[in-house]
């Protein structure tokens, strides 16, 4: 029988069920790549939930905030603006400075296939209104001007060969082309957001365009949805899910139906029963930061953390980069991706396709910490925070034996009371997180 079609109502869109896909998938690529991606440039002040709403806006980490950043007329980054480019460079000025002539998209889906990566987001249109689609509501895109090229198009025909899914992100409430009175504030930002009908209509003919051309597996949209098209949303949503039938929506179409929670940089609370998405850059700003160098990166620990903690609390890793202007991504975050490429090529049997196991997360004072998967009957254990050499812990309620996904660790097994402690007794730094199995 043919697959069920979703209309126009909450009532159908609410049947949609986060697909198989999704659910496996557990890592992803964030791209931010647009006009900022030429000055390049925010100040390295806070993680975002770090800092007051009031400081914020005008000492803004995020490169891909630039206009803003300049529009404000104070703080780092006007001063920055001012002092290399001039009070009367305009932010449309950069554009002809956007020639991305080194760009590779199948470069880039080679180096996310080598990572482990399952799917991939790319801005579409950033809060700048700036369109990387030859959009048919507006010259300001990538075609008409700037690369002269349909990079959405590209890239996920490039995505695509390789096997990854290509998932497209839009900035739905806010469009600095409509709106641009400077933010200092979230009352700003709401303040300028989604001004008139006339957004609220080119916004979901726009979103309308997307879905047609691209049939994303991923409608990553964000700060908001405007309200003069809430009423219409089901249709785009049923649209969408009829078009895509396996798709995706996160839950910032203003949070009235999502198929997965969405967490920027910090977890806060958090809901195993639901499925969410941590997302973050590699730095503190999404677009590439010329002043974050390696030392502003988060460490491969670390990295190796997130991923590990994320995917056993039921969540997903879409972890951002930043390209240059002319194309290039730069070396540091490359390495990076190339490092958890190795970690998961040994241990992703125990992260990709798996679930949260009814084991809740352990973090132990003296720093250690214990993450639990599951694959059908097969338990994964991920150990993190160990010191070189010799280290042991207890798995509770435990009756099986375990065994290291890395050959290169050696470990020894002992039941304990009613569980099993683990010795390793080789440990190195460089292994990071280590994953054991139940199966034999
Ligand atoms: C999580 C990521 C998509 C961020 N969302 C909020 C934006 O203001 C920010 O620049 C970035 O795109």
């Amino acid at each position: 029988m043919a697959d069920k079609r979703y209309t126009g109502s909450w009532e159908s869109i609410q049947k949609h069920e986060v697909p198989k896909w999704y659910d496996d998938a557990k890592f992803g690529i964030f791209i931010h790549w647009g006009i900022y991606s030429v000055p390049a440039y925010a100040p390295h002040t806070w993680e975002l939930g770090d800092a007051q709403v009031t400081d914020w806006f005008c000492n803004n980490p995020y490169a891909e905030w630039y206009y803003n950043s300049v529009n404000v007329g104070r703080g780092p980054g006007y001063e920055h603006h001012v002092e290399k480019y001039g009070a009367d460079f305009k932010y449309e000025d950069f554009i002809p400075m956007w020639k991305a002539e080194n760009w590779n998209p199948d470069e880039w889906a080679r180096i996310f296939k080598k990572a482990g990566a399952q799917y991939v987001v790319l801005t579409t249109k950033h809060h700048d209104g700036f369109c990387l689609f030859p959009s048919k509501y507006t010259d300001f895109n990538s075609v008409k001007m700037g690369p002269e090229r349909d990079i959405t198009g590209e890239l996920t025909d490039a995505v695509r060969s390789a096997g990854i899914r290509m998932g497209l992100y839009y900035s739905g409430l806010i469009d600095w082309q409509f709106a641009n009175d400077p933010i200092f504030d979230d009352d700003d930002l709401f303040g300028t957001a989604s001004p008139t009908y006339a957004y609220a209509d080119f916004s979901y003919n726009q979103m309308k365009e997307l879905i047609d051309k691209y049939e994303p597996s991923v409608l990553w949209n964000d700060i908001g949805w405007p309200k003069q098209s809430e009423e219409a949303m089901p249709y785009l949503f049923a649209h969408y899910y009829n078009k895509v039938r396996d798709g995706v929506v996160n839950d910032r179409f203003n949070g009235k139906h999502y198929d997965f929670l969405t967490k920027e940089y910090q977890v806060g609370e958090m809901d195993r029963s639901q499925k969410w998405e941590m997302c973050r850059g590699m730095g503190l700003s999404f677009g590439y930061n010329e002043i974050e160098g390696d030392d502003q990166l988060i460490t491969v620990p670390k990295l190796v953390n997130l991923l590990v903690s994320t995917v056993a609390n039921n969540g997903n890793l879409l972890l951002n980069i930043g390209p240059k202007a002319d194309g290039t991504i730069p070396a540091e975050q490359v390495r990076r991706l190339e490092i958890l490429g190795e970690w998961l090529s040994v241990n992703g049997v125990g992260i990709f396709g798996t679930h949260p196991s009814d084991r809740e997360s352990e973090i132990r004072e003296d720093g250690m910490e214990l993450h639990y998967t599951r694959k059908d009957h097969v338990l994964y254990v991920f150990a993190d925070g160990l010191k070189d050499g010799v280290n042991e812990f207890l798995i509770s309620d435990f009756h099986g034996n375990l065994r290291p996904l890395d050959e290169r660790l050696q470990i020894e097994t002992i039941p304990a009371g009613d569980g099993l402690l683990v010795r390793t007794k080789n440990y190195q730094a460089g292994m990071y997180a280590i994953g054991l199995t139940s199966e034999g």
